[in-house]
């Protein structure tokens, strides 16, 4: 039994990874954190519609981190540091799936890991966990003469852009191709915009309560190849943060992948 701390309990994530460990057994929900004053102070239960657990939620997460083994962080980046550094100070784990990180910030979580283990990926689904790979095999497939345009689509309250899974699928396309993400990767193009070789075209679309969706299309002459993943609700996400959460509360510091908890070997 893994005693679990949800921070960011009130938002959309949050509430369905709650949700669905208070559903398992493998999990006791033993604490939450929250930003919203709406949610701060109430408990667990009530603030997710069901019966109350006993369970209040708290503003900030040494006020809860004592009796927990694993913290899940759904948050924004400045509260997932804060989180990473309350998390290992501890000596527990914590699985982040916040994306909207600064390399500087991702850096710090990285150092950080020496003290505690840390699971950290945009995208916690199976599906897109096996697409980063099939992804990065086309792109070594088909190499540098078909054009890689990346879209996402997602909600209309969604804070950051391009999704995180959307900078992850660049950097698999780049590995594939054996080319730097950064040097090649061109976002939202606008005005006078030539194509360069070996660009990596990434778009963000935003609207209405679409929960995530990205498409990789590899354009040559002629023949264009689309691969899609659409995910039509969260719990894709929060099973996988869950089965994070399982795999990484009894291993050594480090800092870890999805791969990692999934088994995949990246070829
Ligand atoms: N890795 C994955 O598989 C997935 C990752 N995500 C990412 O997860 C993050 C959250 O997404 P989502 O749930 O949709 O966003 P929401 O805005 O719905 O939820 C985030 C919650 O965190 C709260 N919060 C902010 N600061 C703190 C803090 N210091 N302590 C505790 N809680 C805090 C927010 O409160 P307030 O609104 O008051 O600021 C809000 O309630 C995003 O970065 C998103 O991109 C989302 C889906 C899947
Ligand atoms: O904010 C979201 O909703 C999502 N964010 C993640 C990302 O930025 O990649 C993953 C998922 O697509 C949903």
């Amino acid at each position: 039994m893994v005693n679990l701390i949800v921070c960011g309990v009130c938002g959309k994530m949050g509430r369905r990874i709650a949700t669905l460990a208070l559903q398992s057994d493998q999990f006791k929900l033993i604490g939450a954190t929250e930003k919203n004053p709406d949610c701060i102070g109430k408990d667990v239960g009530t603030v997710l519609g069901i019966a109350p657990i006993n369970v209040k939620v708290s503003e900030k997460l040494s006020d809860c981190i004592d009796q927990g083994d694993c913290v899940i962080d759904f948050t924004n980046c400045k509260a997932t540091l804060e989180n990473v550094r309350c998390a290992c100070e501890n000596k527990k784990s914590i699985v982040i799936g916040t994306t909207g990180c600064d390399a500087e910030s991702i850096e710090q979580i990285k150092k950080l890991s020496v003290m505690c283990p840390i699971v950290m990926a945009p995208n916690m689904s199976l599906g897109v966990n096996i697409l980063f790979e099939i992804v990065k095999e086309t792109a070594k497939y088909l190499g540098s003469d078909f054009d890689v345009e990346i879209v996402e689509m997602h909600h209309r309250a969604k804070k950051d852009a391009p999704s995180g899974t959307a900078l992850k699928l660049g950097q698999k396309v780049a590995e594939g191709l054996g080319i730097s993400f950064e040097q090649n990767a061109r976002f939202s193009r606008v005005g006078e915009a030539p194509r360069a070789k070996n660009e990596i075209g990434i778009m963000a679309l935003r609207g209405g309560d679409v929960v995530g969706e990205h498409t990789v299309i590899f354009a040559g002459d002629a023949e264009r190849i689309e691969i899609t993943h659409k995910a039509s609700s969260r719990d894709v996400f929060a099973k996988g943060a869950l089965k994070a959460a399982s795999w990484v509360v009894d291993k050594l510091p480090g800092f870890y992948d999805m791969n990692d908890v999934l088994g995949i070997k990246s070829k």
